[in-house]
């Protein structure tokens, strides 16, 4: 296998006996059988990926990646660019929903800067990755190269094994990116063979005309691109962007290092069908943390055969609904792990 193409390395199962294992406590504990619906697939999962009967979440963590989009500079967002650079200084200021989800929960949040339009390089607190100055506008050209798209992913892989060094067991990718549906409307319907326009949604706010125009531009810049991709890396260098790279590059590495992920809204699981696309053993390793407001999200889910945790209406991104839904997986494994079986606690069990 060649070096260059890392993302295509092993992926190992997650531990099938260990699930067997976990099934049969669930069976034990004192509950109907199934009466605790999702919560028990959520621990019976997760004690795979950990290879422990009784798993436990010790050291969850988020990084939000951000970048800029081209193709803003043709009205596809209800909101400026100069938002991706803002929104960055109020995440490491504490003051964004993910930061806030990420204190109530006492999980470490890392903020990547993977291209911006406007500079952050000054900012304390974020890590510095730049591939470019945010894409190119890709309604007229390629939104970037294959070698910044291959950086791209790279940030994604390193970032992933600074977390393996600090014991991470829970993944949760955020974005930030002004344009970035536009982007992950464009990629997803490469991937999946679809029509961009039943992909697009409002994103930030789009409505009535103005959503019009966002489907025309990206159902004109998918119509410029089609010709020239023959692979899913094309496929993310004509229509993707940086975050979303770094964030498909991010879920292979974690899948090839056996730690579980939470997959957030709709830009972050376009990025994890990239990932998919890209290494399909990758998809053992994710749960899907909520159904996004955003349209398109449910077609993407589908795709994935994926069964979200929640279903609250969110459409923010940013990795907040992955770290509301990490409560939500947090009490599963709690119930698995700490309730009395039928023998301990002298219940009578069922027919
Ligand atoms: O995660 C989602 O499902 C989601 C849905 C709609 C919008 N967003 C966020 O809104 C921004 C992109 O929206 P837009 O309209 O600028 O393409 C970007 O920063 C995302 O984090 C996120
Ligand atoms: C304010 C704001 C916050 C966000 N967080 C993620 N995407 C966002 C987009 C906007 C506009």
């Amino acid at each position: 296998m060649s070096a260059q193409n890392w993302w295509q390395n092993a992926v190992q199962a997650p531990s099938s006996a260990t699930r067997d294992a976990a099934l049969e406590r669930q069976g034990q504990l004192t509950k109907p059988p199934g009466a605790l619906g999702e919560l028990e697939n959520i621990a019976v999962q997760f004690a795979a990926f950990r290879n422990q009967v009784k798993p436990e979440i010790k050291q969850p963590q988020c990084i939000v990646f951000a970048g800029d989009h081209g193709v803003v500079a043709k009205g596809v967002s209800a909101f400026p660019q100069a938002v991706t650079v803002e929104m960055i200084k109020n995440f490491v200021a504490g003051g964004a929903a993910v930061s806030v989800l990420a204190a109530y929960h006492q999980m470490p949040l890392s903020v990547v800067n993977c291209g911006t339009a406007f500079p952050c390089e000054a900012l304390e607190g974020v890590i510095q990755r730049p591939v470019m100055a945010g894409t190119q506008d890709f309604s007229e050209q390629a939104a970037m190269s294959d070698e910044q798209a291959r950086q791209a992913l790279a940030i994604g892989a390193e970032q992933i094994e600074r977390l393996q060094a600090d014991g991470c067991d829970l993944f949760m990718a955020g974005e930030m990116g002004i344009g970035n549906t536009s982007a992950a409307s464009c990629l997803s319907a490469v991937l999946l063979e679809q029509d961009v326009v039943a992909l697009t949604g409002p994103g930030t706010g789009l409505q009535g005309d103005a959503l019009n125009h966002k489907q025309q531009v990206l159902a004109a810049s998918v119509e410029r691109a089609l010709p020239l991709i023959d692979s899913p890396l094309a496929a993310l260098a004509q229509l993707g962007g940086l975050e979303i790279a770094a964030m498909a590059g991010a879920y292979i590495r974690a899948a090839q290092l056996g730690m579980p992920m939470l997959v957030d809204g709709f830009i972050s699981t376009s990025a994890a069908l990239l990932a998919v696309k890209l290494n399909p053993a990758v998809r053992d390793w994710m749960l899907f943390a909520h159904s996004s407001a955003e349209p398109g999200h449910k077609t993407l889910l589908a795709a994935l055969d994926a069964k979200p945790l929640v279903q609250l209406g969110m459409r923010l991104g940013e990795g907040s609904g992955a770290a509301l839904a990490l409560g939500v997986v947090k009490q599963a494994l709690a119930l698995h792990n700490n309730m009395a079986t039928f023998a301990e606690a002298a219940v009578s069990s069922g027919a």
